[in-house]
């Protein structure tokens, strides 16, 4: 695939003047899965949603994002599968242009055509533009040629605009062309030396991608340990492992200026003198929500640390009543692709819940409550080992002024062991309510431990105490068996 600057973002089809209808039911801004999901559910209730789209039509998680990194991850750790266990001749590592054709044939070749008719169910209409609200439930989208419409919702405006990365202001930095995520996943180049600032899931995800790959990696954070919105035991194991693949490791580090020389190299300069010579320098120092120019001032809505204000049902309250709501990464509360789906029923729901005009009663835990999102967003990050964590960590405990108990056990159980001779132990990890014996985190860091975190995620949002989950038998021999490493840990 060529460089990403050579991707057109801005198809020609599905432009402002080919809609036939101006007023639908729902109209939402930026086609991720909040509207993926979202229009599909609008259309199953009677209602004829349109989808505004800037850029590609899917949002970034099938370009840009979570499908081309997990599709460019996984041939390293199938290899590594394939090496530990017996039978399997391995002669080759990993032919990278056959990884990144892989990738490319995931994205469509970023051609959102191949896409489009898995987006949004069977009847939604797209319209290409930048969308912007303009009035109560008013949507204007202009194109990049200029040309433009206003459309018009019966029932609500779902603003799904995203995220934009946060670029640190560090001298030289913008001019020395950096990278985003965007290059990272759409590259088909592997950089001889790559440094990538900041160390959470993105950072650790490209990490493990392009040292796997043959790259020469640096990888630096500001904080003590990787992946520090988990508890530092697993950001330690993980740190291990990517020390292990060849990653240069630069902790609690400062980058003082980046300059891009004659030659196309960079020098990444060190609070404490040290300098970094590299091709490329990847930016993963978080993201914040796309707010900008998308109308809000105008109505009158304070964007706080831009954070669109929403209630439970995730509608933004306004005096000309409950229309518009905020979904996804946009509204700051869990940025993933799965709680944006979860947002998407919410919503939807609680749109069909105020169509009659009715002021619905909204409940935790209710079907018009994104609750979830307060008690149990489940993440994996799929670097090796993995780190799957779900609702409070110890150190979100500890802030939160929980009183709790910790629980943890290793990962290895006969079922771990089976999948790969040698399993590398991990780490699992409980915090339980000290009083009422509930769950509420859970964390699991190890080769293929992914999948063992949905129970977790079960019990928490259930309420179930781990004196009931002891009851919960793990199948022999499966990598669940954690979960009676976890329970005899805990005494029962
Ligand atoms: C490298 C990387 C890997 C990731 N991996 C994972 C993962 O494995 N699992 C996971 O759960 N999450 C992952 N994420 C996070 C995930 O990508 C996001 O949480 C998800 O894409 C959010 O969906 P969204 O629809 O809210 O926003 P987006 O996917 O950003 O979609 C917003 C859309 O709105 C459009 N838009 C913006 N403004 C306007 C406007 N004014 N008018 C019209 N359109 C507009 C944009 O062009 C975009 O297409 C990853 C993120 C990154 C960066
Ligand atoms: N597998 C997944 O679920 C997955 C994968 C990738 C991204 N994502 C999501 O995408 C979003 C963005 O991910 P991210 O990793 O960019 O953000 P992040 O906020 O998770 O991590 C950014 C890291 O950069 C560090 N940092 C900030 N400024 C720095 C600086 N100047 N120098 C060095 N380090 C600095 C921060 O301390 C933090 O550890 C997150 O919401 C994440 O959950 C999810």
């Amino acid at each position: 695939m060529p460089p990403y600057n050579s991707i057109n973002l801005h198809p020609s089809s599905f432009g402002p003047s080919d809609l036939s209808l101006h007023t639908y039911d729902v109209i939402f801004i930026g086609s991720g899965w909040p509207a993926n999901v979202g229009a599909a559910r609008v259309t199953q209730a009677g209602m004829k949603p349109v989808i505004v789209e800037s850029e590609l039509i899917g949002g970034d998680c099938p370009y840009w994002a979570c499908i081309p990194s997990k599709a460019l991850l996984r041939p390293g750790e199938a290899l590594q599968d394939a090496k530990s266990v017996p039978g399997i001749a391995i002669t080759n590592g990993l032919d990278a242009d056959a990884v990144f054709r892989g990738r490319d044939s995931w994205t469509g070749d970023w051609d959102d055509q191949v896409l489009i008719p898995s987006i949004g169910g069977d009847d939604a209409d797209f319209v290409r533009g930048h969308g912007k609200v303009v009035g109560v439930k008013k949507v204007r989208v202009e194109n990049t040629n200029g040309e433009s419409v206003t459309l018009e919702a019966r029932q609500a405006v779902v603003i799904c605009t995203g995220s934009e990365p946060v670029i640190p202001n560090i001298p030289g930095l913008a001019d020395a062309n950096p990278w985003i995520p965007r290059q990272a996943t759409s590259t088909s180049q592997v950089p001889k030396n790559l440094v990538i600032l900041g160390a959470g899931a993105v950072g650790c995800e490209m990490a493990t991608i392009f040292a796997n790959l043959g790259g020469k990696v640096s990888l630096i954070s500001s904080t003590k340990e990787l992946l520090p919105r988990t508890d530092p035991e697993a950001g330690a194991l993980v740190r291990q492992s990517l020390v292990d693949l060849g990653v240069e490791m630069y902790l609690s580090a400062e980058v003082t200026g980046v300059q891009r020389k004659r030659d196309g190299t960079l020098e990444v300069q060190l609070k404490h003198g040290s300098v970094i010579h590299a091709t490329e320098i990847l930016i993963s120092t978080g993201r914040r929500p796309r707010v900008k120019d998308i109308g809000l001032e105008q109505l009158g809505i304070a964007v706080n640390g831009s954070r669109i204000p929403v209630d439970e049902s995730l509608c933004v309250g306004l005096e000309s009543g409950e229309w518009l709501y905020a979904a996804g990464d946009v509204n700051g509360r869990a940025m993933m692709s799965h709680t944006a789906k979860y947002h998407a029923r919410v919503v939807v729901n609680a749109i069909i819940a105020r169509k009659t005009g009715a002021k619905p009663t909204i409940t935790e835990w209710g079907s018009l409550s994104a609750t979830a999102d307060k008690y149990a967003v489940p993440q994996v990050v799929f670097t090796r080992p993995t780190v799957a964590s779900v609702g409070l960590t110890r150190q979100a405990a500890e802030a939160a002024g929980r009183s709790f108990r910790e629980v943890t056990a290793p990962l290895k159980t006969e079922g771990a062991e089976l999948r790969a001779i040698g399993y590398k132990d991990g780490w699992a990890q409980w915090i339980v309510d000290a009083e009422s014996g509930q769950l509420l985190g859970a964390t699991f860091v190890g080769d293929d431990a992914a999948d063992l975190l949905h129970a977790s995620t079960v019990a928490i949002v259930g309420g179930l105490t781990i004196a009931r989950l002891a009851h919960a038998i793990p199948s022999f021999p499966t990598m669940s068996e954690v979960y009676l490493n976890l329970i005899e840990a805990a005494g029962f």
